[in-house]
């Protein structure tokens, strides 16, 4: 094995069942089996899943009177049964049909993590990072790093990347979008001429343009075709958790339900757990808005208000996320799921946000124009808020901290004011 791959393999932290049993690892073993929940099921599973259940209950069994443990193993068990059943039906991507080859947009921080997360999975298959910058190729080829996003991390050696549109594409059977929405457009007009009709195109990107107030899914297919296939996939997820082969769930949106269901097979795996769903308009409003909402956080947390006020102040912006989402037409389930309230816990308070370093920065008196001129990456909810007030407007909802969070961005008034303004707008009842 070569150091690389040596490197690789320590990256990979895997849960391992066995290890976690054999030290008596009661939660690191259930996890191990939560997270294998995905993979296709294997001969030893049931004799598995029986050991982790009782390494599980054999300590914390104690305290709970021998009805109620028989209850809980045999609510367990039947849970289990329902899913290897499942597993036992599912037909996984790769043996529909070979996977040769995923091609990404964009080799930031969750280009790069997204590619590496389908290369880990797929060993025979390559990911080709399409990128504007030959220096950052050179380092993606032969060091195996993105010596500029993610510079702590082996990159697979199944991962590359080109500055060659053409080349990045030939043979592509996917393409993940992860250029920021303010540049998708441009983006897409310069590769048009390239792109088959039929390439299934996966944008993970979360914002709405400002030129022309669209969603990436009114974006995408303005620029391609209508009938372009498409899929958002959104969600809590960053970058280096995915990295890291951490727990992640994500929702892949599109109309097409076939297509939601090949992306779901494509990213799922033992770290990532995919769910699907037809409600595109949901997923991407609220995936856009949640970066709004995550600077107002930020800047509650650069204050130091207190977990009284980040409290409320989340409770108020999902509310407001809540009312205009409902009147674009998302889903209630959307909402609450993993593209609404999964994204909006995860960003409002996960140190890793960059939409939330900018509020922090600003709570603490920075200037944004400093603030930005600092980071070499992208916080979509700045140039998201300055479009809000427009859906606002348009949609006739009232959205008083994401209205603020865009004053502030703007500098019409200072952080400080803008709670202030908050805490005396009208007492309401609650809707
Ligand atoms: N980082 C995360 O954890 C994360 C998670 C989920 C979704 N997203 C979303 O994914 C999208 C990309 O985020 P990221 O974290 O990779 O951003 P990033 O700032 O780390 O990287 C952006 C990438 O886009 C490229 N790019 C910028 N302008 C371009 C242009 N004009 N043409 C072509 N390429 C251009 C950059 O060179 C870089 O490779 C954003 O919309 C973000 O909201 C990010
Ligand atoms: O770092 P942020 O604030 O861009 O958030 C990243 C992702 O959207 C989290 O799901």
């Amino acid at each position: 094995m070569t150091a690389l791959q040596q490197q690789e393999q320590q990256q990979q932290p895997l849960v391992d069942l066995a290890d976690a049993l054999a030290a008596g690892d009661a939660a690191a073993a259930v996890a191990g089996a939560a997270l294998r929940s995905q993979s296709p099921p294997r001969p030893a599973q049931a004799a598995l899943d029986a050991a982790v259940v009782s390494a599980a209950t054999a300590d914390a069994g104690l305290l709970y009177p021998p009805e109620e443990r028989k209850e809980i193993r045999s609510s367990w068990n039947s849970l289990m049964r329902w899913s290897r059943y499942f597993r036992s039906k599912e037909e996984s991507i790769t043996e529909r049909f070979k996977l040769e080859k995923v091609v990404v947009f964009g080799g930031g921080s969750f280009g790069t993590a997204m590619a590496v997360s389908l290369a880990r999975q797929n060993k025979d298959m390559q990911v080709t990072l399409l990128l504007r910058d030959p220096y950052l190729c050179k380092d993606i080829n032969e060091l195996h790093k993105n010596t500029r996003y993610l510079e702590d991390f082996v990159l697979p050696p199944n991962v590359n990347a080109t500055t060659a549109a053409a080349e990045a594409i030939a043979g592509a059977q996917f393409a993940i979008h992860a250029v920021p929405v303010q540049h998708t457009r441009a983006f897409l007009q310069s590769i048009k001429e390239l792109l088959p009709p039929a390439l299934p195109i996966i944008s993970v990107s979360k914002g709405i343009e400002v030129t022309t107030g669209q969603l990436m899914s009114e974006v995408i297919p303005s620029v391609l075709s209508k009938k372009h296939p498409t899929v958002y996939l959104s969600g809590p997820s960053f970058a280096k958790e995915v990295m890291r082969g951490q727990p992640t769930g994500i929702v892949a949106a599109s109309k097409d339900k076939a297509l939601a269901r090949s992306i779901q097979r494509l990213f799922a795996s033992p770290f990532m757990r995919v769910n699907t769903t037809t409600d595109v308009i949901g997923v991407e409003i609220c995936g856009s808005l949640k970066n709004v909402l995550a600077i107002a956080a930020g800047i509650v947390e650069g204050l130091e208000l207190g977990p009284n006020a980040m409290a409320a102040l989340v409770a108020q912006g999902c509310a407001e996320i809540r009312w205009l989402a409902t009147k674009m037409g998302a889903k209630a389930a959307t909402i609450s799921g993993l593209s609404g309230l999964g994204d909006i816990m995860l960003t409002c308070y996960g140190s890793l946000s960059r939409n939330r370093s900018v509020g922090v920065r600003l709570g603490r008196g920075e200037k944004l124009a400093d603030i930005l001129a600092s980071s070499s990456q992208v916080a979509e909810g700045v140039a998201t808020a300055a479009v809000v007030v427009n859906l606002a407007r348009k949609y006739r909802v009232q959205l008083p901290v994401l209205t603020a969070v865009a004053q502030v961005l703007d500098g019409h008034i200072t952080a400080k004011q803008a709670v202030f303004e908050i805490m005396a707008l009208p007492q309401i009842e609650e809707r």
